[in-house]
């Protein structure tokens, strides 16, 4: 199985054998369209169920790549390289992330025209993202027509959150007409990381109740309910909620009015504003976690504030949700930041002992790629973290569709 995640500017790839879920390659190409572009690919002989094994020499070319189309050839020639080129007869089937799937798409679905054009209907609600995946399943299928393509949705897991939750307290009509409503993304991150979060704690994930928070470029958190999702922080697009690296996040609505009628902005630069200007890079100018806390270590109060900013809307959405769902058994932090920033988990719940939540500080610096616990042995609710893997999750769904065809 073969697994595509475009993003506005990379592409990542990864081979999976569906026998025992063992990674064979995995690659990248970065700054797709600039001058810089760079292809990873890394050869793996497997290691069982999402497990990487050794690895192989990893080979590394920069050279400019223009344009997904050729991101997507330049990947396609390192898997022929290794004898798994998209025509070799191993290969099942593509497996792709599409991030919004609007209300249609509830499973992870067979690609034709149809579908196609479904996808992109939708690419004004997902400017940055919908786009690109199109792309990644049009190469594809121009490379090889015959390899079934399978489109994983990151709205697919949200659309089990209740009507009083997924709706905006806006006119009916307008909002159906026009199909504005919550769907929230992340969902295949969500679902996931939900279901390892329960692994961990040793029990069925339909007696469980986890708060996810995914906080990469793009951040979200998700409430959920015995295995079910209930409530989620992105909205019609993948801008309302959670500070992110270039996104704002909640903001006012009049913010946007205000811009346009006071500032004589247009709709477009209030769009690229909120959506790439904003967020942790608007804030202080730079939006990797990394170097926001260097510079934070070494007294900047700009990127000071900027990280306060951040950690006090991530502790507004836990204890929304923990109001939401009554009980919680667990939080789990995941992606880049979530994965990787013991400051951020260490601020996000500091003081909420009262809610049954803490960190404890040898456990959350402990730095391993597993699922673990870092709150206290006696915590009511555990405090996890819980690396997320989106491609082993949409090798799955995609195989599952697949063997049955
Ligand atoms: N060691 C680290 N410490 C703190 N933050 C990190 C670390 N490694 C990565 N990150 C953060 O993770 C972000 C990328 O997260 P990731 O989940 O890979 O994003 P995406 O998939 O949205 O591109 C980086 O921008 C950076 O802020
Ligand atoms: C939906 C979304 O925000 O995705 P990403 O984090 O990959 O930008
Ligand atoms: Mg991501």
């Amino acid at each position: 199985m073969l697994v595509l995640n475009s993003g506005s500017s990379s592409v990542k790839y990864q081979l999976l054998d569906m026998a025992d879920g063992a990674r064979l390659a995995t690659g990248l190409v970065e700054r797709i369209g600039e001058r810089t572009s760079r292809l990873t690919h890394t050869p793996l002989n497997g290691g069982g169920d999402g497990g990487s094994g050794s690895g192989g020499e990893t080979r590394t070319h920069d050279a400019p790549v223009p344009d997904h189309d050729a991101a997507l050839k330049a990947a396609a020639d390192e898997l022929a390289a290794d004898g798994m080129g998209l025509d070799s007869p191993e290969l099942a089937a593509m497996g792709h992330r599409v991030v919004h799937g609007g209300r249609r798409f509830t499973e992870p679905t067979l690609i034709d025209d149809d579908v196609l054009k479904e996808i992109e209907r939708l690419v004004p609600v997902a400017p940055l993202h919908n786009p690109a995946n199109l792309r990644g399943i049009r190469t594809a299928l121009a490379l090889n027509p015959r390899l079934p393509q399978v489109a994983v949705f990151d709205t697919a897991f949200h659309t089990t959150i209740p009507e009083y939750a997924a709706r905006y307290a806006i006119d009916v009509r307008t909002a159906d007409e026009h199909r504005v409503r919550r769907y929230g993304f992340h969902g295949t991150s969500h679902a996931y990381v939900s279901r390892r979060t329960a692994e961990l704690l040793g029990r069925d994930p339909s007696e469980v109740n986890v708060i996810v928070l995914h906080l990469g470029n793009g951040a979200s958190a998700s409430a959920v309910r015995g295995g079910v999702c209930v409530e989620t922080s992105m909205g019609l697009t993948p801008l309302e909620g959670l500070v992110m690296g270039t996104r704002s996040g909640d903001t006012d609505p009049a913010v946007i009015f205000h811009l346009a009628r006071v500032a004589g902005m247009s709709v477009d630069e209030i769009d690229t504003l909120l959506n790439k200007k904003s967020g942790l890079v608007g804030l202080c100018g730079d939006n990797d976690m990394r170097e926001i806390r260097r510079r934070v270590d070494a007294g900047d109060e700009t990127a000071s504030l900027a990280f306060d900013i951040y950690v006090h809307r991530l502790r507004k959405y836990i204890g929304a949700y923990y109001a939401v769902l009554g009980r919680v058994d667990a939080v789990a932090f995941t992606a880049g930041v979530g994965e990787n920033s013991a400051p951020v988990r260490e601020a996000a719940t500091a003081g909420l002992e009262g809610l049954g939540l803490a960190v404890d500080p040898a456990r959350n610096e402990e730095r391993a790629a597993v699922p673990r616990l870092v709150s206290p042995e006696d915590a009511r609710v555990a405090v996890a973290v819980v690396p997320t893997d989106e491609e082993l999750e949409i090798a799955r769904q995609t195989y599952a569709l697949v063997k049955h065809v």
